[in-house]
């Protein structure tokens, strides 16, 4: 899937700056840049829930925005949690809704250990449990692009770590494009990262881009990078 020249202003505000992105078929890329930036903006605008943006988004050479609406929506799905909320509506319903291709959910139900709050209603839930069941009624959808905005927020450690592996195993069958501000967890869970700012990708690579001089200048701010007990390079934000 490929986003090409993309510009987008809100009002005379402009927003992304001829901005190209390729996304392979497979595994995870993130992007990762500062509050306010534009990069909810590009995830609608490549998920086609805004459309009046110059330049084009293709799937296998085709514009996106020509397909029918049911073929899309089995090429992308998308999560953010802001957008989301079901009040009374029951945490079975909500994932019933989701599940166009019949799948059975229960296991991943169960690996998040909702199986008890099924029929309890979306308010009920704590906010990690609403940001777990809306990231899962995301995956159900089982398309082949998941475009996930801020999927680790409100995650404690064992829920963050349940949902890594689960986008691990199912990267081997689809594509994550990833929006957070967890850098850390991204720099361990992405197999390509895309630094941003001024609406522009300004940095492309694997994981190893992540240091302190490249985050430094995408956020005005101080890194440090150093390798943990197991020689994976750890990065903190430091005051
Ligand atoms: N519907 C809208 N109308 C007008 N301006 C908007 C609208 N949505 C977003 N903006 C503005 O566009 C800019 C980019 O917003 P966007 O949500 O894409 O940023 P972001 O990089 O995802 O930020 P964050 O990391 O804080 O979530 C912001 O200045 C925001 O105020």
């Amino acid at each position: 899937m490929e986003a090409r020249n993309i510009s987008y202003s809100y009002d005379d505000n402009l927003i992304i700056n001829n901005l190209s992105v390729a996304l392979p078929e497979r595994g995870v890329t993130s992007l990762i840049g500062p509050n306010g930036s534009g990069k909810s903006t590009l995830l609608k605008i490549m998920t086609g829930q805004i459309q009046d943006y110059k330049g084009q988004v293709s799937y296998r050479n085709t514009d996106f925005l020509s397909m029918p609406i049911k073929q899309r929506s089995q090429l992308v799905s998308y999560f953010n949690q802001r957008e989301r909320v079901y009040g009374l509506i029951s945490v079975r319903s909500i994932l019933d809704m989701s599940n166009q291709q019949n799948i059975d959910y229960m296991e991943f139900v169960n690996y998040f250990g909702l199986a008890d709050k099924l029929d309890e209603s979306f308010n009920n839930l704590s906010g990690g449990q609403q940001q777990v069941l809306l990231v899962l009624s995301v995956l159900i959808e089982n398309t082949n692009y998941v475009f996930l905005d801020e999927p680790f927020n409100n995650l404690d450690p064992l829920y963050k770590a349940k949902l890594v592996n689960l986008i691990r195993f199912r990267k081997q069958y689809q594509s994550f494009f990833i929006v957070d501000h967890d850098i850390d967890t991204l720099a361990m869970l992405s197999d390509w990262v895309l630094l941003y700012k001024n609406g522009m990708i300004v940095n492309g690579g694997d994981p190893s881009i992540l240091d302190s001089r490249n985050l430094g200048y995408v956020f005005n701010t101080n890194f440090q990078t150093y390798f943990d007990g197991t020689g994976h390079k750890r990065l903190v934000q430091y005051f």
